[in-house]
């Protein structure tokens, strides 16, 4: 039998055609229709199990939908880039979720990987230093870039796929590897977790790449994840004579340009960090106008699901004030929410042992201390944990070009194989962990 290693090994070519193309062709939050096509037909072609789409997402519980005209315009987007017309159709209308399973036949538990699919809502920078740009696989959708390394997450699911399937007779248990759309504003996770799709999953794993974690670290149970809430806020006025008539105006831009300052300041929290941001403002229609219309997209963050609802209440309440200051009406509407959530320990003290074990990190800690940012794999980590399982996020250090969110984001493409290695090998020494279930 060929071990783990040189299935990797033989592989590599393979990772790095798979990352650059998703990179190049980069699909943001609940678009991610020629993604989910090309990762359906790997799975498929491999042998897995798959359910797709509306099985695996409810409808109802997603957040932060782009709108029917964008989901459409998208959708043949896609299909012109590539998208396998074959799969589009489960995908059709924002519903790019994965579930692959390979039932091995024989006891054991059911092991569940997630990664994420979508890219960041950022225009991928075309300076001639930046390495995606200069090999010719940048982002070719405007506004739409992989600077926070899903492509990666991507890759070393489908990596993890093909050598699983490679040593499915050394496996015991069933294995199912979850294909996340939108994680970015925290959307995606709760409409999976709401088509129990994690319901079944005993064993838990999420991970993530770079995070500031050095190259050659792999951090076995991060649990520093701020809870977070996704708003829009739109203000509605009234308009008027900026010259003539500005008494007869309700001036929306003002009240959004208050409650902008006023939320910048509601970070004072007794149970610790707490973070608002207002991202986006966008007000008004022409200079000589009293602006009529307003929108912010905000968030809340805090160390504790506490903490954060507290900020998310003053935040309502500052919105409500400053809206009646300048007597205009706002309406909030919910984007995206994530919660804070800790690993389970003896999944964690598993993932440290078999990563030692293996010897190819050259460090191998439980939790970094560091205030990071959010996930809504977390919704998937309580759920698992509800049921009495085990769950854990396990990060791999890399060098970065650039830090996350950034134009020059970019990541050593070399961690890929090591995270899959890692991945592969939880699956096939599970019989070897000694907590529950
Ligand atoms: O809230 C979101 O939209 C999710 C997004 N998530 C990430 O960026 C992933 C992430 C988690 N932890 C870290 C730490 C550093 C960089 C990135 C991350 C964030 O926090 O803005």
């Amino acid at each position: 039998m060929r071990p783990l290693s040189e299935h990797v090994c033989a592989l590599l070519p393979k990772l790095q055609q798979w990352r650059r193309d998703f990179h190049h062709y980069a699909e943001s939050g609940w678009l991610e229709f020629r993604t989910a096509t090309l990762v359906a037909e790997e799975l498929h072609k491999l042998g897995y199990q798959l359910e797709l789409g509306r099985e695996v997402i409810d409808a109802d519980a997603r957040m932060g939908l782009p709108d029917e005209a964008v989901l459409k315009q998208q959708e043949a987007r896609a299909l012109q880039q590539g998208a396998l017309p074959q799969w589009i159709s489960h995908f059709s209308g924002g519903f790019c979720g994965i579930v692959a399973t390979l039932e091995t036949g024989r006891p054991g538990p059911v092991m569940g990987f997630r990664v994420d699919m979508d890219a960041l809502d950022l225009n991928e920078s075309q300076a001639g230093d930046h390495l995606p740009q200069r090999e010719g696989f940048a982002s070719c959708n405007a506004g739409m870039m992989h600077a926070c390394a899903h492509d990666g997450h991507t890759t070393i699911g489908l990596g993890l796929a093909s050598v699983l399937m490679a040593m499915k007779d050394e496996l015991s248990g069933t294995i199912k590897l979850i294909f996340q759309p939108a994680e970015e504003g925290v959307r995606g996770a709760k409409a999976m977790v709401a088509a129990g799709a994690v319901d079944d999953v005993d064993r838990f794993t999420a991970i993530h790449i770079g995070t500031g974690v050095p190259a050659g670290e792999v951090v076995c149970g991060s649990d520093s994840f701020l809870a977070t809430t996704k708003l829009d806020v739109h203000f509605t006025g009234v308009g008027a004579h900026a010259g003539g008539r500005p008494e007869e105006g309700r001036n929306a831009l003002l009240a959004a340009a208050q409650a902008t300052l006023a939320l910048h300041g509601l970070t004072q929290h007794s149970g610790g960090v707490a973070r608002v941001n207002v991202g986006v403002l966008q007000a008004g229609t022409g200079r000589n106008v009293v602006a009529d219309c307003a929108l912010l997209k905000v968030e809340t963050r805090g160390v504790t699901n506490q903490v954060n609802d507290d900020i998310y209440q003053q935040a309502l309440r500052v919105i409500a004030g400053a809206a009646a200051m300048y007597g205009v009406e706002q309406q909030v509407s919910l984007m995206g929410a994530a919660r804070s959530c800790t690993p389970t320990q003896p999944w964690v003290d598993f993932i440290h042992q078999q990563a030692d074990a293996l010897g190819i990190f050259d460090s191998v800690v439980d939790r970094k201390a560091q205030a990071a940012g959010s996930e809504d794999a977390t919704y998937m980590m309580e759920r698992v944990k509800q049921r009495g399982g085990q769950a854990s996020y396990v990060i791999f250090g890399c060098d970065l070009a650039a830090g996350h969110h950034n134009a020059k984001f970019d990541f050593d493409e070399r961690v890929m194989p090591d995270a899959i290695t890692l991945l592969a090998t939880l699956a096939l020494n599970q019989a070897q962990f000694g907590g529950s279930r």
